[in-house]
């Protein structure tokens, strides 16, 4: 597929450009360009432009009701957004189906999510394995069960595999969410929220999955609405609030912000 509507910028330094945000669609493994997502009058995602690179751990940071979820959303096909572009590995996926992002390597996890209670864990993991990457890699059908096993135990539910998800504990639900995002066989992860109820002993094991993950070459996009847990686990962090951008950069860079810190006077995110 072409790159679609954007042509790369070829003048990302060039003060004279008016877009100081301007991207293409090859400068990141995901790039969002003058995204914005209006519901009747209320603007949810408000001509917000970033890149996500491959390899990293991006952070995605903003008060509640921020955003971020809407944005989430259109990016793996679940809205399509009013106005604005995404390019993911530098073809415009704007609108494109979520089953068909899947299959090119883009996956999510949600916040809230409904395992088949009525299946073991394994099974449930078993259930999102993508038929089309998954053969694509071992093409033999029937080592689904076995790659759903190695999912398991990959994010730590190795000893509860053959439990239904009601006797988990929460981080328990949260790595099944993961395992299930995994059995895509996902090159970009977005992850929503996944520090929400955590203690900080459980917030720092799952931290280590998600470099562990990262090291094996999946690039991360890791959601919160505080930035406890998250600043020393993240490479970088773009901050919104109402829809729009008011950060973007290291931790060091995040913490001292005057935007961030006005956004969260009062609050518990800094
Ligand atoms: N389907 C919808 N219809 C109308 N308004 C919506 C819809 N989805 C979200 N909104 C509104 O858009 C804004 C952004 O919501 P969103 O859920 O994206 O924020 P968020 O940053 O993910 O919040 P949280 O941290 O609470 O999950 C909010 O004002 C929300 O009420």
């Amino acid at each position: 597929m072409s790159a679609g509507p954007g042509e790369r910028s070829t003048d990302w330094d060039d003060a004279s450009d008016d877009g100081a945000d301007a991207l293409g669609p090859d400068d990141g493994l995901l790039v969002i360009e003058n995204l914005t997502k209006r519901f009747g009058g209320l603007t949810a995602v408000d001509d917000l432009s970033f890149a996500v690179e491959e390899g990293e751990i991006l952070g995605f940071i903003g008060p509640n009701g921020a955003g971020k979820s809407t944005t989430f959303d259109c990016v793996t096909g679940t809205y399509r957004p009013t106005s604005g572009t995404v390019w993911y590995r530098g073809e415009d996926v704007t609108g494109v189906a979520t089953h068909q992002l899947v299959g090119r390597g883009l996956a999510r996890t949600f916040q809230s999510f409904r395992p088949l209670r009525d299946r073991s864990v394994v099974d449930n993991v078993r259930l999102a394995l993508t038929p089309d990457r998954l053969f694509s890699l071992s093409g033999l059908r029937g080592t689904t069960r076995q790659r759903a096993v190695e999912m398991c135990e990959r994010v730590g539910l190795g000893d509860r595999m053959h439990q239904t998800p009601s006797e988990l504990p929460h981080a328990g639900m949260l790595r099944l969410e993961l395992a299930r995002a995994l059995a895509t066989d996902p090159d970009l992860l977005l992850v929503d929220e996944p520090f929400a109820g955590l203690a900080g002993s459980e917030v720092a094991e799952l931290s280590d999955l998600f470099e562990s993950l990262r090291a094996e070459g999946i690039t991360l996009v890791v959601v919160d609405h505080n930035m406890r847990g998250l600043l020393s686990l993240i490479d970088r962090a773009v901050v919104i609030q109402f829809g729009a951008k008011i950060a973007e950069g290291t931790p060091e860079e995040i913490r001292d912000d005057p935007t961030v810190q006005e956004a969260y006077l009062g609050g518990d995110g800094l």
